[in-house]
Protein backbone atom coordinates (compact mmCIF):
# COMPACT_ATOMS: atom_id res chain seq x y z
CA UNK A 1 0.00 0.00 0.00
CA UNK A 2 1.36 3.08 -0.80
CA UNK A 3 2.16 5.46 1.92
CA UNK A 4 -0.59 7.57 3.43
CA UNK A 5 -0.75 11.10 2.38
CA UNK A 6 -1.79 14.45 4.34
CA UNK A 7 -4.98 15.72 2.96
CA UNK A 8 -6.85 18.38 5.15
CA UNK A 9 -10.63 18.33 4.55
CA UNK A 10 -11.82 21.61 4.65
CA UNK A 11 -15.84 21.79 6.37
CA UNK A 12 -17.68 24.80 7.70
CA UNK A 13 -18.42 23.66 11.47
CA UNK A 14 -22.53 23.29 11.43
CA UNK A 15 -23.85 19.70 12.68
CA UNK A 16 -24.52 19.02 9.13
CA UNK A 17 -21.28 19.97 7.67
CA UNK A 18 -19.23 18.12 9.88
CA UNK A 19 -21.28 15.01 9.31
CA UNK A 20 -20.74 15.18 5.58
CA UNK A 21 -17.08 15.89 6.22
CA UNK A 22 -16.74 12.94 8.40
CA UNK A 23 -18.40 10.94 5.73
CA UNK A 24 -15.76 12.00 3.02
CA UNK A 25 -13.06 11.25 5.71
CA UNK A 26 -14.65 7.45 6.03
CA UNK A 27 -15.12 6.90 2.43
CA UNK A 28 -11.76 7.72 2.01
CA UNK A 29 -10.00 5.48 4.68
CA UNK A 30 -12.10 2.85 3.49
CA UNK A 31 -10.99 3.60 -0.34
CA UNK A 32 -7.30 3.69 0.39
CA UNK A 33 -6.84 2.15 3.96
CA UNK A 34 -5.54 5.40 4.88
CA UNK A 35 -5.79 6.73 8.92
CA UNK A 36 -8.24 9.32 9.88
CA UNK A 37 -4.67 11.23 11.16
CA UNK A 38 -3.50 11.88 7.53
CA UNK A 39 -7.12 13.30 6.82
CA UNK A 40 -7.22 15.84 9.34
CA UNK A 41 -10.58 18.25 9.54
CA UNK A 42 -9.92 22.30 9.44
CA UNK A 43 -12.94 24.17 10.71
CA UNK A 44 -13.75 26.99 9.09
CA UNK A 45 -16.26 29.63 9.62
CA UNK A 46 -18.60 31.05 6.74
CA UNK A 47 -20.10 34.33 6.40
CA UNK A 48 -23.37 31.96 5.56
CA UNK A 49 -22.83 30.55 9.17
CA UNK A 50 -22.63 33.78 11.10
CA UNK A 51 -25.77 35.53 9.33
CA UNK A 52 -28.76 34.76 11.64
CA UNK A 53 -31.47 37.57 11.25
CA UNK A 54 -32.21 37.60 7.68
CA UNK A 55 -33.02 35.34 4.64
CA UNK A 56 -29.50 34.47 2.51
CA UNK A 57 -31.16 35.53 -0.24
CA UNK A 58 -31.35 39.09 0.87
CA UNK A 59 -27.61 39.00 2.18
CA UNK A 60 -26.05 37.82 -1.10
CA UNK A 61 -26.94 34.11 -2.03
CA UNK A 62 -25.16 31.43 -1.87
CA UNK A 63 -21.48 32.31 -2.24
CA UNK A 64 -21.94 33.49 1.44
CA UNK A 65 -21.29 30.08 2.16
CA UNK A 66 -18.33 28.89 0.42
CA UNK A 67 -16.24 31.65 0.02
CA UNK A 68 -14.26 31.18 2.94
CA UNK A 69 -13.38 27.64 1.78
CA UNK A 70 -12.51 28.71 -1.65
CA UNK A 71 -9.92 31.32 0.21
CA UNK A 72 -8.51 28.69 2.31
CA UNK A 73 -8.15 26.24 -1.18
CA UNK A 74 -6.46 28.22 -3.59
CA UNK A 75 -4.09 29.15 -0.16
CA UNK A 76 -2.86 25.85 0.40
CA UNK A 77 -4.35 25.65 4.11
CA UNK A 78 -7.07 22.88 2.82
CA UNK A 79 -6.63 20.43 0.37
CA UNK A 80 -10.40 19.66 -0.88
CA UNK A 81 -13.89 21.23 0.74
CA UNK A 82 -16.64 19.37 1.25
CA UNK A 83 -20.09 21.18 0.27
CA UNK A 84 -23.70 20.31 -0.14
CA UNK A 85 -24.13 20.46 -3.39
CA UNK A 86 -27.73 22.42 -2.61
CA UNK A 87 -25.20 25.77 -1.06
CA UNK A 88 -22.72 25.66 -3.77
CA UNK A 89 -23.08 28.70 -6.28
CA UNK A 90 -23.19 27.67 -9.99
CA UNK A 91 -19.99 29.84 -11.06
CA UNK A 92 -16.84 28.63 -8.87
CA UNK A 93 -14.22 30.90 -8.50
CA UNK A 94 -11.49 31.01 -10.99
CA UNK A 95 -8.51 28.26 -9.86
CA UNK A 96 -11.30 26.21 -7.78
CA UNK A 97 -13.20 22.98 -9.54
CA UNK A 98 -15.70 20.52 -8.48
CA UNK A 99 -13.69 17.33 -8.51
CA UNK A 100 -16.93 15.37 -7.99
CA UNK A 101 -19.96 13.86 -5.87
CA UNK A 102 -20.20 11.56 -3.12
CA UNK A 103 -23.28 8.64 -4.02
CA UNK A 104 -26.26 10.64 -3.43
CA UNK A 105 -28.13 11.24 -0.19
CA UNK A 106 -32.70 10.98 -0.62
CA UNK A 107 -33.22 13.65 -2.38
CA UNK A 108 -36.71 14.60 -1.15
CA UNK A 109 -38.08 16.76 1.29
CA UNK A 110 -39.91 16.11 4.91
CA UNK A 111 -42.78 17.50 6.54
CA UNK A 112 -42.49 17.90 9.78
CA UNK A 113 -45.19 18.87 12.36
CA UNK A 114 -45.99 17.66 16.19
CA UNK A 115 -49.75 18.26 15.37
CA UNK A 116 -50.07 17.45 11.97
CA UNK A 117 -50.18 14.27 9.75
CA UNK A 118 -49.32 16.09 6.32
CA UNK A 119 -49.74 19.35 4.28
CA UNK A 120 -53.02 18.35 3.58
CA UNK A 121 -54.19 17.48 6.62
CA UNK A 122 -52.97 21.37 8.03
CA UNK A 123 -55.82 23.58 9.13
CA UNK A 124 -56.04 26.89 6.94
CA UNK A 125 -54.07 29.15 8.46
CA UNK A 126 -51.62 27.39 9.83
CA UNK A 127 -48.09 28.39 9.76
CA UNK A 128 -45.49 26.80 7.62
CA UNK A 129 -42.04 28.26 8.49
CA UNK A 130 -39.09 27.93 5.70
CA UNK A 131 -36.09 30.04 5.28
CA UNK A 132 -36.57 28.74 1.49
CA UNK A 133 -38.31 30.38 -1.51
CA UNK A 134 -38.82 26.72 -3.35
CA UNK A 135 -40.38 25.05 -0.21
CA UNK A 136 -42.40 28.70 0.55
CA UNK A 137 -44.07 28.93 -3.32
CA UNK A 138 -44.51 25.12 -3.08
CA UNK A 139 -46.48 24.99 -0.02
CA UNK A 140 -48.36 28.29 -1.31
CA UNK A 141 -49.09 26.36 -4.99
CA UNK A 142 -49.99 23.40 -2.92
CA UNK A 143 -51.61 25.53 -0.10
CA UNK A 144 -52.80 29.15 -0.70
CA UNK A 145 -54.61 29.05 2.49
CA UNK A 146 -51.48 28.63 4.82
CA UNK A 147 -49.20 31.18 6.48
CA UNK A 148 -45.66 30.83 5.44
CA UNK A 149 -43.31 32.65 7.84
CA UNK A 150 -39.59 32.71 7.72
CA UNK A 151 -37.47 29.89 9.73
CA UNK A 152 -33.56 30.26 9.80
CA UNK A 153 -31.16 28.48 11.52
CA UNK A 154 -29.57 25.06 11.05
CA UNK A 155 -31.56 21.75 11.30
CA UNK A 156 -31.01 21.22 14.79
CA UNK A 157 -32.48 24.80 15.70
CA UNK A 158 -35.36 24.66 13.08
CA UNK A 159 -36.56 21.44 14.50
CA UNK A 160 -36.14 23.24 18.33
CA UNK A 161 -38.61 26.21 17.27
CA UNK A 162 -40.92 23.72 15.97
CA UNK A 163 -40.85 21.81 19.06
CA UNK A 164 -41.37 25.69 21.00
CA UNK A 165 -44.53 25.87 18.72
CA UNK A 166 -42.87 28.81 16.87
CA UNK A 167 -44.56 27.58 13.86
CA UNK A 168 -46.95 24.52 12.88
CA UNK A 169 -45.00 22.85 10.70
CA UNK A 170 -41.98 22.76 8.60
CA UNK A 171 -39.54 21.25 5.82
CA UNK A 172 -36.50 19.87 5.71
CA UNK A 173 -34.19 17.42 3.51
CA UNK A 174 -33.96 14.18 4.35
CA UNK A 175 -30.59 14.01 3.38
CA UNK A 176 -29.82 16.35 6.46
CA UNK A 177 -31.93 14.63 8.51
CA UNK A 178 -30.47 11.07 7.70
CA UNK A 179 -27.07 12.37 8.17
CA UNK A 180 -27.84 13.50 11.38
CA UNK A 181 -29.47 10.51 12.70
CA UNK A 182 -32.54 12.76 12.87
CA UNK A 183 -35.76 10.74 10.68
CA UNK A 184 -37.11 9.85 14.04
CA UNK A 185 -38.49 13.32 13.82
CA UNK A 186 -40.27 12.59 10.44
CA UNK A 187 -43.95 13.29 9.63
CA UNK A 188 -44.09 12.43 6.39
CA UNK A 189 -42.01 12.18 3.51
CA UNK A 190 -42.85 14.24 0.32
CA UNK A 191 -42.22 12.11 -3.01
CA UNK A 192 -40.62 14.60 -5.78
CA UNK A 193 -43.69 14.26 -8.43
CA UNK A 194 -45.53 16.47 -5.51
CA UNK A 195 -43.12 18.51 -4.08
CA UNK A 196 -39.65 18.71 -6.19
CA UNK A 197 -36.58 19.31 -4.68
CA UNK A 198 -34.05 22.03 -5.10
CA UNK A 199 -30.89 21.09 -7.96
CA UNK A 200 -28.41 19.58 -5.97
CA UNK A 201 -30.41 18.18 -3.02
CA UNK A 202 -28.96 15.14 -1.20
CA UNK A 203 -25.35 15.28 -2.54
CA UNK A 204 -22.28 15.83 -0.85
CA UNK A 205 -19.76 18.28 -3.71
CA UNK A 206 -16.08 17.84 -3.57
CA UNK A 207 -13.79 21.32 -4.71
CA UNK A 208 -10.18 20.90 -5.06
CA UNK A 209 -7.49 23.26 -6.74
CA UNK A 210 -8.41 22.82 -10.47
CA UNK A 211 -4.83 21.77 -11.12
CA UNK A 212 -4.02 19.62 -8.34
CA UNK A 213 -3.95 16.44 -10.06
CA UNK A 214 -2.23 14.37 -6.25
CA UNK A 215 -6.26 15.30 -4.26
CA UNK A 216 -7.91 14.96 -7.88
CA UNK A 217 -6.66 10.80 -7.96
CA UNK A 218 -6.79 10.17 -4.00
CA UNK A 219 -10.71 11.36 -4.43
CA UNK A 220 -11.36 9.21 -8.00
CA UNK A 221 -12.47 5.97 -6.12
CA UNK A 222 -14.98 7.63 -3.75
CA UNK A 223 -16.63 9.50 -6.50
CA UNK A 224 -19.84 8.36 -7.98
CA UNK A 225 -21.40 8.65 -11.39
CA UNK A 226 -24.40 8.84 -11.71
CA UNK A 227 -24.99 11.63 -9.11
CA UNK A 228 -22.77 13.15 -11.58
CA UNK A 229 -24.42 12.94 -14.56
CA UNK A 230 -27.66 14.01 -12.40
CA UNK A 231 -25.78 17.35 -10.99
CA UNK A 232 -24.02 18.05 -14.13
CA UNK A 233 -27.72 18.40 -15.71
CA UNK A 234 -29.23 20.09 -12.57
CA UNK A 235 -26.78 22.58 -12.17
CA UNK A 236 -26.70 23.82 -16.19
CA UNK A 237 -30.04 24.09 -15.56
CA UNK A 238 -30.09 26.65 -12.52
CA UNK A 239 -27.37 28.08 -14.85
CA UNK A 240 -29.51 29.01 -17.25
CA UNK A 241 -32.05 30.32 -14.70
CA UNK A 242 -29.86 32.07 -12.35
CA UNK A 243 -29.43 36.01 -11.61
CA UNK A 244 -32.51 36.27 -9.53
CA UNK A 245 -31.93 34.62 -6.07
CA UNK A 246 -34.99 35.66 -5.33
CA UNK A 247 -36.52 33.41 -8.04
CA UNK A 248 -38.11 29.99 -6.52
CA UNK A 249 -36.74 27.15 -8.50
CA UNK A 250 -36.32 23.51 -8.36
CA UNK A 251 -34.86 20.88 -10.29
CA UNK A 252 -34.06 17.05 -10.05
CA UNK A 253 -32.33 14.50 -12.97
CA UNK A 254 -32.02 10.93 -12.24
CA UNK A 255 -31.84 8.14 -14.60
CA UNK A 256 -34.34 6.25 -16.10
CA UNK A 257 -33.42 2.65 -17.04
CA UNK A 258 -30.21 4.41 -19.16
CA UNK A 259 -31.25 7.48 -20.00
CA UNK A 260 -30.88 10.71 -17.66
CA UNK A 261 -34.14 12.73 -17.40
CA UNK A 262 -34.19 15.93 -15.53
CA UNK A 263 -37.48 18.00 -14.54
CA UNK A 264 -37.45 21.18 -13.35
CA UNK A 265 -39.84 24.27 -11.82
CA UNK A 266 -40.15 27.75 -11.93
CA UNK A 267 -42.51 29.42 -9.13
CA UNK A 268 -43.92 32.82 -8.20
CA UNK A 269 -43.01 33.54 -4.90
CA UNK A 270 -47.01 33.19 -4.40
CA UNK A 271 -47.12 29.60 -5.72
CA UNK A 272 -50.06 31.49 -8.17
CA UNK A 273 -48.26 30.31 -11.08
CA UNK A 274 -45.86 27.16 -12.02
CA UNK A 275 -44.03 26.38 -15.15
CA UNK A 276 -42.37 22.94 -15.52
CA UNK A 277 -39.82 21.81 -17.98
CA UNK A 278 -38.55 17.81 -18.71
CA UNK A 279 -35.91 16.31 -20.79
CA UNK A 280 -34.95 13.31 -21.19
CA UNK A 281 -31.83 11.91 -23.23
CA UNK A 282 -28.50 10.53 -23.00
CA UNK A 283 -26.38 10.66 -19.63
CA UNK A 284 -23.40 12.62 -21.82
CA UNK A 285 -25.82 14.91 -22.67
CA UNK A 286 -26.41 15.71 -19.23
CA UNK A 287 -25.07 19.47 -19.22
CA UNK A 288 -27.42 20.32 -22.65
CA UNK A 289 -30.41 18.51 -21.30
CA UNK A 290 -30.68 20.69 -18.20
CA UNK A 291 -29.91 23.96 -20.51
CA UNK A 292 -32.59 23.07 -23.02
CA UNK A 293 -35.06 22.39 -19.92
CA UNK A 294 -33.85 25.82 -18.67
CA UNK A 295 -33.92 27.87 -21.41
CA UNK A 296 -37.60 26.70 -22.14
CA UNK A 297 -38.26 27.90 -18.95
CA UNK A 298 -37.01 31.00 -19.44
CA UNK A 299 -38.72 31.40 -23.09
CA UNK A 300 -41.87 30.60 -21.06
CA UNK A 301 -41.76 32.81 -18.24
CA UNK A 302 -43.84 36.15 -18.39
CA UNK A 303 -41.10 38.94 -18.25
CA UNK A 304 -42.64 40.26 -14.73
CA UNK A 305 -42.16 36.24 -13.67
CA UNK A 306 -38.77 37.30 -11.54
CA UNK A 307 -40.17 40.18 -10.01
CA UNK A 308 -43.46 39.56 -8.65
N1 LIG B 1 -29.62 25.08 3.03
C1 LIG B 1 -29.28 24.26 4.15
C2 LIG B 1 -29.06 22.86 3.75
N2 LIG B 1 -28.10 22.52 2.87
C3 LIG B 1 -28.16 21.17 2.67
C4 LIG B 1 -29.18 20.67 3.47
C5 LIG B 1 -29.61 19.28 3.56
C6 LIG B 1 -28.73 18.25 2.91
C7 LIG B 1 -28.84 18.21 1.43
O1 LIG B 1 -29.81 18.69 0.82
O2 LIG B 1 -27.91 17.65 0.84
C8 LIG B 1 -29.73 21.73 4.17
C9 LIG B 1 -30.82 21.67 5.17
C10 LIG B 1 -32.18 21.45 4.57
O3 LIG B 1 -32.47 21.97 3.48
O4 LIG B 1 -33.00 20.76 5.19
Amino acid sequence: MAASPTLVIGTRGSPLALAQAHETQDRLVAAHGWTVEHLPLSIIKTTGDAIQDRPLSEAGGKGLFTKELDIALLDGSIDLAVHSAKDLPTALPEGIVIAGFLPREDVRDAFISHRYRSLSDLPQGAVVGSASLRRQAQVRRLRPDLQVTLLRGNVQTRLAKLERGEVDATLLAMAGLRRLGLTDHVTTVLETDDFLPAVGQGAIAIAIRAEDERVRAALAPILDMATAHALAAERAFLTILDGSCRTPIAGHARLVGGELEIRGLVLRPDGSECLEAIRRGSPDDAAALGREAGSELRSRMPPDFLTS
